[in-house]
Formats: C-alpha cells, sequence, structure tokens
C-alpha cells in the first residue's frame, strides 16, 4: 500500500494481536463529555477502529452509547475494534472491580487491553464531585497526593497478570501506562507477563529514546499520549512542526501524528470536533531522516505538556 490511512496501519502486539496504529483520544474536557458520544460515533464512521478511554475520563458511558448505536446500525461489529480502558491508582487494589465497572460503563462484554494507568497508590476518598463519589486525584491539606503508603504500585499489575493467566474473558491484553523505565525494570524482575503496551507522553519535544529502546527490546508495544501536546495543541505552533509541515504540504498536526507511527508508536490524538478526527487519518511518509530530526530536536528541547502535580510521588519522573 503506498499511501495507507493512519487508520489503515496495524502494529502487532507480543500476544499477536494487531492493535491499530491510530486511535482517538477520549480524555475530554469535563464540559466536553457530553460530546465524546459524537466524537466516538464519527472517529468509526470515518475509519478508526481504537477507542483510548479509562475509568478516570467520566465518559466510558458515553464512548458505550456511541458503540451501541454504531452496533445496531450495523456500522461496525464488537470484534472489528479495539478498545483500550484503564485502572486509575485509586483503584490500585481492586483492579477487578475496575474492570467490572469499566465493562458496565462501555456496555461490552470484554476490552482488548487494561493498563495499569499510572504506577502509584491512591486512598479512596469519598468526593460527591468525584468520580463514581470518589476523588479521582486524592490531596493532602498541603496539595501533595494521598498516596496509600501501604500500597505497592506493582500490586495492580500483578492482579491483572494474573487475572491473564487465568484467562479472564474479560480483556485480551494487559499493560501499563506512566511506566518509567526503572519501573519497567522491576516489573519485567517480578512478573511473568509482559505488558503488551507502555502508554506515555511521547511527541518531538518528549521523544523518550531511552524507554523507546528498552521497550522495543523487550517487546513491549509504546503508545504516545498528547501527541499534540494537550489541550490546544500548543505543538501544532512550533516553528519546526510549522517548518516540515511546509515540506510535506501538511499540516504540524499531520507531522505529529507521522513522527510517532512511522516510528512504531501507537499514538491517540483526541478530539470532539468531527473535521479535525477525520484530518487526522491522513498519512504523512515523514523520511527516517526527518524523525532523527525531530528526535534530536526533543533532546534537547525537552518539555511535558500534561503535568500531573501527583507524578512528584513518582522518583524521576519530570525528569524523563
Ligand atoms: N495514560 C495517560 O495517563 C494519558 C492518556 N491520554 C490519552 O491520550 C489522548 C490524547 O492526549 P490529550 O492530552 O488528550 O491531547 P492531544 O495531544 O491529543 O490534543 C488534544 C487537542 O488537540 C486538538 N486537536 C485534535 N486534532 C486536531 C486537528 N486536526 N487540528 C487542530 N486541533 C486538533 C483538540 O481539539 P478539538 O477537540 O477541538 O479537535 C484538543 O484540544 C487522551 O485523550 C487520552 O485518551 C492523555 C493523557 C494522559
Ligand atoms: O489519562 C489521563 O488523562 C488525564 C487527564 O484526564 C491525565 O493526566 C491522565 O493520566
Amino acid at each position: 500500500m503506498l499511501h495507507p490511512k493512519n487508520t489503515e496501519i496495524y502494529f502487532t502486539l507480543n500476544t499477536g494481536a494487531k492493535m491499530p496504529a491510530l486511535g482517538l483520544g477520549t480524555a475530554n474536557e469535563i464540559e466536553q463529555i457530553p460530546e465524546t458520544k459524537q466524537a466516538v460515533k464519527a472517529a468509526i464512521k470515518s475509519g478508526y477502529r481504537l477507542i483510548d478511554t479509562a475509568w478516570a475520563y467520566r465518559c466510558e458511558d458515553r464512548v458505550g452509547e456511541a458503540l451501541k448505536e454504531l452496533f445496531e446500525e450495523g456500522a461496525i461489529k464488537r470484534e472489528d475494534i479495539f478498545i483500550t480502558t484503564k485502572v486509575w491508582p485509586t483503584h490500585w487494589d481492586i483492579a477487578s472491580d475496575s474492570i467490572s465497572r469499566s465493562l458496565e460503563n462501555l456496555g461490552v462484554e470484554y476490552v482488548d487491553l487494561v493498563l495499569q494507568h499510572w504506577p502509584l497508590c491512591f486512598n479512596r476518598v469519598e468526593d460527591k464531585d468525584g468520580v463514581d463519589g470518589i476523588a479521582r486525584n486524592p490531596t493532602h491539606l498541603d496539595g501533595s497526593a494521598n498516596i496509600n503508603e501501604e500500597g505497592d504500585y506493582l500490586s495492580t499489575y500483578k492482579q491483572l497478570e494474573k487475572m491473564y493467566l487465568a484467562k479472564d474473558p474479560r480483556f485480551k491484553a494487559i499493560g501499563v501506562s506512566n511506566y518509567p523505565l526503572d519501573y519497567l525494570q522491576r516489573l519485567l524482575k517480578e512478573c511473568r507477563v509482559v505488558p503488551a503496551v507502555n502508554q506515555v507522553e511521547i511527541h518531538p519535544q518528549l521523544p523518550q529514546m531511552e524507554l523507546r529502546d528498552f521497550c522495543t527490546e523487550h517487546g513491549i508495544r509504546l503508545e504516545s499520549y498528547s501527541p499534540f501536546g494537550a489541550t490546544g495543541s500548543p505543538l501544532t505552533k512550533n516553528a519546526l512542526m510549522q517548518k516540515l509541515a511546509e515540506k510535506y504540504s501538511c499540516t504540524p498536526n499531520d507531522i505529529l501524528l507521522a513522527y510517532n507511527i512511522r516510528q512504531g508508536v501507537v499514538t491517540v490524538p483526541r478530539s470532539v470536533n468531527p473535521k479535525n478526527i477525520v484530518a487526522n487519518i491522513e498519512f504523512i511518509s515523514l523520511t527516517k531522516e526527518d524523525s532523527s530530526v525531530l528526535n534530536k530536536y526533543g533532546l534537547e528541547n525537552s518539555q511535558r505538556f500534561r503535568n500531573e502535580k501527583f507524578a512528584e510521588s513518582i522518583p524521576g519522573f519530570r525528569e524523563n
């Protein structure tokens, strides 16, 4: 295929399953949550086959409504799409319950991939404005994260592993998210099941080269979140992205997606705008040389755009 669309490209996971290279992100801003349903419908109708969601996004039910209608309309079959959901750190010790809740929200019998959302253990604190009545980011009075000090972040993955080895029918593969290299090293020492995926922030200002080499060596597929630099897509205003967009007669968004996909990294841009959702399908044959230019640029101009305060509780996270 000389000029595929991003939606036609698939990568193989260490389970043997094929994962679409492009998916729709659904970490919508709170006021945009009701728009999730039409966004998912627009994405699937324009060829997307991967939906990235999470209990913490408060929109799994909207994703579920969209899927139900798409199934009823005959637009898509369950087996033709890849759904990812995630276990938030409030559920670090009850991963199975979290998966059941997500399936109920999504209205499906299984997901294709369950990720441990963060290598952290939060205390469950009641909050009427939280998710299912639980504070999503529980904090102490000084603003620091309310971490369960007895919790071990690896315990969540170990629960997923146990269910996976017992052939739990509720999911097809397990993985992690926001795992730095040294955390993955520990996981590989203590667990038998190599994560299928590690979903982290990756873009030309955060190329994650060392993590990438490590994951390639161990058969862990990397997945890029915030490919545009999150809300307002600041990376599209970057002078280098604009210069490359001019060179390839495309948009900076196209360059940012090609940057990941051309290097074997799955990516899940978020949009609730049908025009942007369709635009993000465009595949650009970014050369190896230009990918290297972007990797080098990132090493010299490193910037993380998603800055969760609780990430301070992961030693070294911010320096990556
Ligand atoms: N595992 C984790 O911890 C995390 C996972 N994620 C996942 O990654 C996904 C993507 O990352 P996210 O941080 O949300 O942000 P992105 O980097 O995908 O950027 C989203 C922004 O880009 C805009 N946009 C999208 N397409 C276009 C386009 N073609 N032209 C112009 N603007 C565009 C959107 O606006 P508009 O809606 O108007 O198009 C939105 O404001 C999340 O939704 C989530 O699924 C994200 C963060 C952390
Ligand atoms: O996946 C995620 O999205 C958010 C925002 O909801 C974020 O930081 C979290 O890890």
